[in-house]
């Protein structure tokens, strides 16, 4: 795995498995803190589809890392244009999902999409959120969570929001779907979903957002120091 440049911008990393609210948090906190902010998995994501769409095998690790230089991602706001079309919905389905989770277990795919992560990382500051942010992309990160909570917990989540977006869900499914894709993602060999060693572990079952997000910011500022603003 190719190694890290030297960089004086501060990256927060914010890793965890699907449904625990890293992306709910990390958004937060960027907004918070007036950083950028990197969503990792709408790169795997994006490149899945890409695969999926352009007829390539998806267990086939160098035809689908072959496309990633190629990807042609925006991000503005909230959306996502692939090749200038929005692809946000289509991206946030768990068949989508599952298919990142696949060509994610796949080392060249990972290779492939790294400098690219690295580019998120401009002044003042990046908060970056995946699975592997701060053991193999940031690794030297001022800050690292771990964002978990039970998969039961993570299911009702899920299934809550993919209703709101007017999507189609149902909640056994989905319980499966994430169970199957927490064992893929901690059980690859490259990259592993699994907290850094010296990363903050937040448990959030029974937790609401306000409150995970007050214990991020009061880790952040005993890091960072008095200049971060409050959450309001
Ligand atoms: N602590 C929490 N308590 C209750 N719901 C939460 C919490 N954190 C996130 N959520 C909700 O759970 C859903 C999934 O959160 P999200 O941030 O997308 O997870 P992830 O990025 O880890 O997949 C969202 O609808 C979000 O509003
Ligand atoms: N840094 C990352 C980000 C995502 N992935 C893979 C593994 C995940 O199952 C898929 C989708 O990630 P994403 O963060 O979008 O998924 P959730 O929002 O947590 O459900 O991509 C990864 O391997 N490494």
């Amino acid at each position: 795995m190719t190694q890290a440049p030297p960089s004086d911008t501060p990256v927060i990393a914010v890793d965890g498995p699907s449904g625990s609210g890293k992306g709910t948090v990390g958004r937060r906190l960027a907004g918070i803190l007036g950083w950028h902010y990197l969503d990792s998995g709408a790169l795997y994501r994006a490149l899945a589809l890409a695969a999926r769409r352009a007829g390539v095998d998806l267990a086939d690790g160098a035809a689908v890392a072959a496309l990633a230089p190629g990807l042609d991602l925006a991000f503005e706001g909230d959306r996502v244009r692939l090749a200038g079309e929005d692809v946000t919905a289509a991206l946030r389905s768990e068949r989508c999902g599952e298919a990142a989770s696949r060509i994610a277990a796949l080392p060249e795919v990972r290779e492939a999409l790294l400098a690219r992560q690295r580019a998120f990382r401009r002044a003042p500051g990046l908060v970056a959120d995946g699975r592997d942010m701060g053991t193999v992309v940031f690794p030297d990160a001022v800050a690292k969570f771990f964002i978990t909570a039970s998969v039961e917990e993570r299911a009702r989540r899920r299934h809550k929001q993919l209703l709101e977006q007017g999507l189609d869900a149902k909640l056994p499914d989905l319980f499966g779907e994430l169970a199957a894709r927490d064992a893929r993602d901690a059980g690859r060999r490259h990259a592993p979903l699994v907290a850094a060693p010296d990363a903050v572990v937040i448990d959030t079952t029974g937790i609401g957002v306000e409150e995970v997000v007050a214990r991020v910011l009061a880790e952040v500022r005993s890091r960072l120091g008095g200049a971060v603003p409050d959450a309001s």
